[in-house]
Order: C-alpha cells, then structure tokens, then sequence
C-alpha cells in the first residue's frame, strides 16, 4: 500500500519515549564469555507500526554510551557494550517497543554501570522518510551485575561503599565577563577538613549544574538533577591519572545563566566500583548545596580588552588577587606539612611548644616504629602545661627525620589523631610538638615501663626463671626470700589493666572515634603501672571511616575489617579480644606461625586463638564472644568491663592462685618462625603447619560449644 504521507505521518511531538533494561541472562558460546541483555525502549504513539519502522545502526540514529557517572570510565580495559540487534514489537495500544539487544563482555557483566541510550531518529519506511526524536530526552538505564542471575559480580558490591557525600564546607565564585555579560564562573570549593586524613578515599567527584526549578528557596536545597549534572573527578594526594587537588577543587561553569541557580554536590568515592553517586531514581533526587554567585566578586570581573584602561587594570588587580590567594594557599599547603615553616597550621599553633623548652637526649632510643624513633627528652623546669610529669620533667619524643616522604605523613597522622583524642587519665597525654632543625618532634607523655606487651614478656621471664628455681608464688609462704615482687605479676593486675584498656575504650567510645590499631605494643605502662593508651595514627570517626585493615595489624583486625568493611567500635572490640589474650598468656604471639596474609581465611573459616594455659574458663567466654562474626553479637566495651572486674573480685590479693603457672611449652611463646634460634623458654619442636583443626577441637571440648 503505498503511502500518502499526509494526515498519516507521524509527529516526533506526539510521542513518548520510556524505557528500562530487561536482563536476560544469555550467556553467549565462544572462547570469551558474553551476557546478551535486552534494553527495551517503549515509545507511545506509533499506533500498532511495528514493521514500518526501522532504526539505523549509526551514532545520529541510535547511540548508547556510559554515563561519565558509571565508575567503568576509570577501567581502561573496558569496552563499550556491543549492538547486537535492533527490532521494534507492538506492545499494546499506542505502544511499541524497540528491542535493543546489547552484547556485554566479561568485564561489563561484572560491574554495574549507567547508560544513556539515545534513539535520535527513526527511519519511517512507509514514507521513507526520517522521524527526528532528538528533542526527546534521552533514557538512562542502569545494568546492575548483582541482579543478573548466575553472573559472579567482580566482588561482593557493599553498601558500605557507597559514596560519602555532602562534603563541601564553603566555596568562592568568580564571574568571567564578556562583552558584558556573564560568560562564565569558576568555583573554588574547599571540603570539609577530616576528609583529608581518610586515607582510604580514592578520588572525589564535583557534580555541578543548574538547580530543578522547583528548588525550595534561596536558602533552601538545590536539587541537581544528577543525569545532567557535569561531573569533575579529583584525586586524593598521591592518586595517578587525575587532577590532583590539594584540599581546594576548582571547576568552571561555562554559559552560566544568570537567571537559574546552580548547586553541587561533592562526594568522596571510597571504592571505584561506586563511582555512581547516591541512586537517583524517582522523585528522591540527591540534594547538593546552592552555589550563589557573588556579586562583589562579579564587579572585579575580568572584562573583555575593547573596555576601557581602568577596567583592565581593575581586571589585572583581580587576577593578581587571585594569585595571591593561590600563593597563601600553597605556602599554607607547604607549612601544613611541616616543610616550609617552623609551625604547623593555625590549630597547631596552640601546640607547637618553644625549642629552648625541650632537651633531646639522642642517645638514649627508647624504641623505634614504623614512623619514627622514639627518644626521652626533658622539659625545662619551668615549662608547665596541662600533663603532669615526673620530677626530672622527662618525656617521649619521636622524630619524623629519617622517615620518607609517604611515612611522614603517617607522622603527622599521628599527631593529628593524637590531638583528636584529647585527655583522660588511660590515654598517652600528647604534649605538643617542637620544630627543630627542620623536623618535628611529637612531644608525648613518657611512660617509664615502655609498651604493654615487653612489660608482660619481662615478668613472665622472670616468673619462669622463678618457676624453674622451684618457687611457687602460689604457695602463701614462697620458700625463697629473695623474690622480687615488683618484677611479677599477679592475675589480679592482669585483669587491672585489661580493665583500664576498656575506660581507655569507653572514652574513645565517648568521642565516636575508632581505634583501629589496638593491641599490647600500642599500650604504655606509666611508671606507677598504670594503662596509657597510645598510637592514634589510624583513628577513624563516623566522618571519616576506615575500611582496612592497619599494616602489621591484621592479627588484631576484626573480621569485618578483614573483609574489607567498615570499622566500627566493635570491631576494636575484637582487637581487645586479642589485647585481653596477650594479657593473660603473658605476651604470647598470637597466631604465632601465621602469616598476615593467611588471617583472613583462618579466621572466616571459624579459627580462633586458642586458650591461654590457666587462663580462666569465663575470661576465655569473653574473649570468645568479642571474635563472633557478627560485631552486634559481641558484647560493648562496657560490659566487658563488668565482666573483668567480676573475674577480678573473684581473684583477690588473699585469693589461693594469684598467680599464672607458666607452661613454657605452649606455642604462642615460640620465636617468630623466621628466626633460627631456638627460643629459651621452649623445649618443643618447631611446627610446621598450623594445626588449626586440632585447635578447634580442643576449643570446643574446653568450651561445649561449636563454632
Ligand atoms: N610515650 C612513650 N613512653 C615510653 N615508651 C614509648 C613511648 N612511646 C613509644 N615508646 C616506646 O617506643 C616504641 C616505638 O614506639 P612507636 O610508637 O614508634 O612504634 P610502635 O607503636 O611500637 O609501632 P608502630 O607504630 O610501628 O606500629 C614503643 O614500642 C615503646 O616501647
């Protein structure tokens, strides 16, 4: 029937486009495995025409690309979805459907990605003739791995993960004029401070744009419409392939209109497999701050050079200005890091203390770290701050100057996290910080009985040498007179101090701060033998979240963190489980034959360390139910409090065993394996492999219950 192209032809403005993905999981023979998905784009109003439409396969009649929002453009490996099909179907009345039929490649299928599908034109083979649909918005659809069936997504996808947005404190515009209008502002934006010091944030993202009009009030949200939204990725400081940013983004809106608002968003991605921002689906789009423009600043603008002289010179003022800021931006940059000036930043201020007030005796090393080398120093005699020290004025202080570059920021890590902590009586008072020669010295409290765990390792050598001697302390009259008391321990200080580590805890609890790093090396044993909790390089708080593991730290790590969740105060409440372990075997080496890198797999397949010899069945209960997989089954700081103290009560001075017998047989007390010596408290052949079954044997025959 040939066609009349009159009244029949069809308008583009009388239709709509809709669309959706419908997955199929098909997956394709050959070498490569490849899913076939169905995106499937209804459009209304070509009245029951299936077969007399058709689309042509090139860019201006059919386009599909990956929104810069979908994380896949930072996977150079991956290639676009290819096309493998085109038909149209009726659908229904009005109604007809364009089957797409995508073909995605193995690493397509694995990640979860937006996409924009385009149908530009339609080629109207009755009339022969091309329907342009370009005014018609184009459809995003969004192929989510984890809801195709049978498909092993690149990781378990958490939620966790999801962007930290909402992280602008305050920004500067400027107004670039031509020819006397608005041509275009460019925007500085600072974020909000602790978001520098999450290591674990890969790169930010700047969405920006024009706010939907029914924005409430020049006060109220700007809701961007994030589809539109132009998106600036920013590195985090030591990131390759993007711009690097050093605490300020900058970005620019071109042909701003001077009649709409615009707003922005900025998020900090953590896992580049959500590069996504927060869903926008429906109605709930995501809010992003109202960016107004200055009009003071617009007044300084840079105007075109036909203006008049005094015009350009105030456009010369303005661009100096700008580089003047730029400067104070960076040299502030550089004296932030410790490298230009003596002092630190404005808040540093009221803790850099004056070189004069501090003697450094570079000879006496009281110990050294992965970020430094600890040494005593002494204060003059009239330096009198808000720490209490000994009558010699003696404090630890550690150096930053043999560390590289990396490892110094670790430093000043410390220091930060050490001020946001604060006092209490159970936490290494940080004192201040000194410049001298170029390097900072982290000024802290000094604690005469060094960290917990050689204070432990000293008492129980000393209590073998004793044990081997035939004393028992345990006998109410020890048969020699020659003991030095002060060199043991009894069980009722253990559970003393494993008590004043939970306060330390409670008090960081009290601040929302996650410690991280708990274990015995990181506690110090002040003089009069009482708990100083140290080592805050690696706090995390709700704002700033840690989703790894420490270095070295593994051992002590939850298994959430292991697993490469989010840490919260119940997952130290697990590393206290392993404190309150090296407490009671007296400095055992947990898991003493295990790499770091075999903790996770032993520990998500059930194992956990075994008792302590002599250790008291509740207490080993207790640290049984710190290593549950599940942080809200394990028991709060508090309660574990209560339940030391109980023990405690039970364990007085008078009690009959107040004193652990010592087995020196037991694993835990062998020298780390790559050593070839053979420890002195130990007569028992080296092991080989782990016997972990045997240990959870043995732990549930002690315990009655299975894991
Ligand atoms: N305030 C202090 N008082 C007494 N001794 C200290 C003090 N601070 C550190 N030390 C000693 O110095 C050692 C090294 O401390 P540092 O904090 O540098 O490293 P670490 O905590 O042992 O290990 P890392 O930080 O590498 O995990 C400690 O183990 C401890 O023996």
């Amino acid at each position: 029937e040939p066609c009349t192209c009159t009244s029949k032809c069809v308008k583009s403005s009388s239709m709509a486009l809709k669309g959706r993905i419908r997955q199929e999981n098909r997956p394709e023979e050959g070498p490569e495995p490849k899913l076939a998905v169905m995106a499937v784009v209804y459009i209304e109003g070509l009245e029951f025409e299936a077969n007399r439409w058709d689309v042509l396969k090139n860019e201006s009649s059919l386009s599909i690309d990956w929104l810069p929002m979908s994380h896949d453009v930072i996977e150079s490996s991956r290639r676009p979805p290819k096309l493998k099909s085109v038909h149209f179907v009726d659908v229904g009345q009005e109604t007809t459907a364009l089957v797409i039929e995508l073909l995605f490649d193995l690493l397509n299928m694995k990640l979860r990605s937006t996409y924009e599908i385009r149908v530009g034109s339609l080629y109207d083979t009755k009339c022969d003739k091309m329907l342009d649909l370009t005014s018609h918005a184009a459809l995003n659809v969004t192929f989510a791995c984890e809801k195709i069936i049978g498909v092993d997504c690149r990781d378990a996808i958490k939620i966790d993960h999801h962007p930290v947005c909402n992280l602008m404190r305050s920004y500067h515009t400027r107004v670039i004029e031509r020819e006397n209008h608005v041509d275009q502002v460019d925007v500085l934006i600072s974020i909000e401070k602790n978001y520098h010091r999450l290591k674990k944030m890969r790169y930010f993202l700047a969405y920006s744009g024009k706010c939907e009009e029914h924005t409430k009030n020049d006060h109220g949200e700007c809701v961007l419409d994030m589809a539109k939204a132009n998106m600036t990725r920013f590195c985090v400081p030591n990131r390759v392939n993007c711009t690097r940013y050093n605490r300020k983004f900058a970005f620019t809106i071109s042909n701003y209109d001077t009649s709409s608002k615009y707003g922005v968003q900025i998020c900090g991605i953590l896992d580049h497999r959500f590069e996504a921002p927060p869903i926008v689906s429906g109605t709930s789009k995501i809010a992003a701050d109202v960016l107004t423009v200055s009009t003071t600043i617009a007044s300084l603008s840079v105007i075109a050079p036909a203006d008049s002289l005094l015009r350009t010179l105030i456009g010369y003022a303005f661009v100096l200005a700008f580089l003047l800021i730029i400067l104070i931006i960076f040299i502030s940059y550089k004296c932030a890091t410790g490298r230009w000036c003596k002092g630190n930043n404005q808040e540093s201020d009221q803790f850099l203390m004056d070189e004069k007030s501090l003697t450094l005796f570079e000879d006496i090393v009281i110990g050294k770290g992965r970020f430094g080398t600890v040494y005593i120093g002494q204060l003059s005699l009239d330096w009198h701050g808000p720490v209490v020290l000994d009558d010699q004025q003696r404090v630890a202080v550690k150096t930053n100057r043999y560390l590289d570059k990396s490892k110094k920021q670790d430093f000043f890590d410390e220091i930060e996290g050490a001020k946001e902590v604060g006092r209490h009586s159970r936490i290494l008072s940080f004192i201040g910080t000194v410049v001298k020669n170029g390097n900072v010295l982290h000024v802290m409290e000094y604690c005469s009985n060094g960290n917990l765990l050689d204070y432990l390792i000293l008492k129980r050598k000393y209590m073998v040498e004793l044990q081997e001697k035939g004393v028992n302390l345990n006998e109410s009259l020890p048969s020699l007179n020659d003991i030095d008391f002060d060199e043991v321990i009894s069980i009722h200080d253990l559970y003393r101090i494993a008590s004043q580590i939970c306060t330390a805890m409670m008090y960081l609890g009290t601040k929302s701060i996650v410690h991280n790093a708990l274990c015995a090396r990181h506690v110090m044993i002040s003089s009069d033998h009482n708990v100083k909790l140290g080592d805050f390089g690696s706090i995390s708080t709700p704002t700033t979240p840690n989703c790894t593991p420490v270095v070295n730290q593994y051992k002590w790590s939850s298994l959430e963190l292991l697993r490469g969740e989010t840490a919260t105060a119940l997952s130290d409440v697990w590393s206290f489980g392993v404190v309150l372990w090296e407490i009671l075997t007296m400095g055992g080496r947990p898991y003493y034959n295990v790499p770091d890198a075999g903790i996770r797999g032993l520990v998500e397949k059930g194992f956990r360390l075994q008792k302590p010899d002599g250790c008291a069945i509740s207490m080993y209960q207790l640290m049984r139910e710190t290593w549950l997989d599940n942080p809200t089954d394990r028991p709060t700081f508090s309660q574990i409090s209560q339940r030391i103290s109980q023990a405690a009560s039970q364990c007085t001075p008078e009690a009959s065993r107040n004193f652990l017998t010592i087995s020196t047989l037991c694993d835990y007390y062998l020298d780390d394996p790559s050593s070839t010596s053979r420890p002195a408290t130990s007569s028992l052949p080296r092991r080989q492999h782990y016997d972990a079954a045997a240990l959870i044997s043995e732990s549930e025959r002690l315990l009655g219950y299975r894991l």
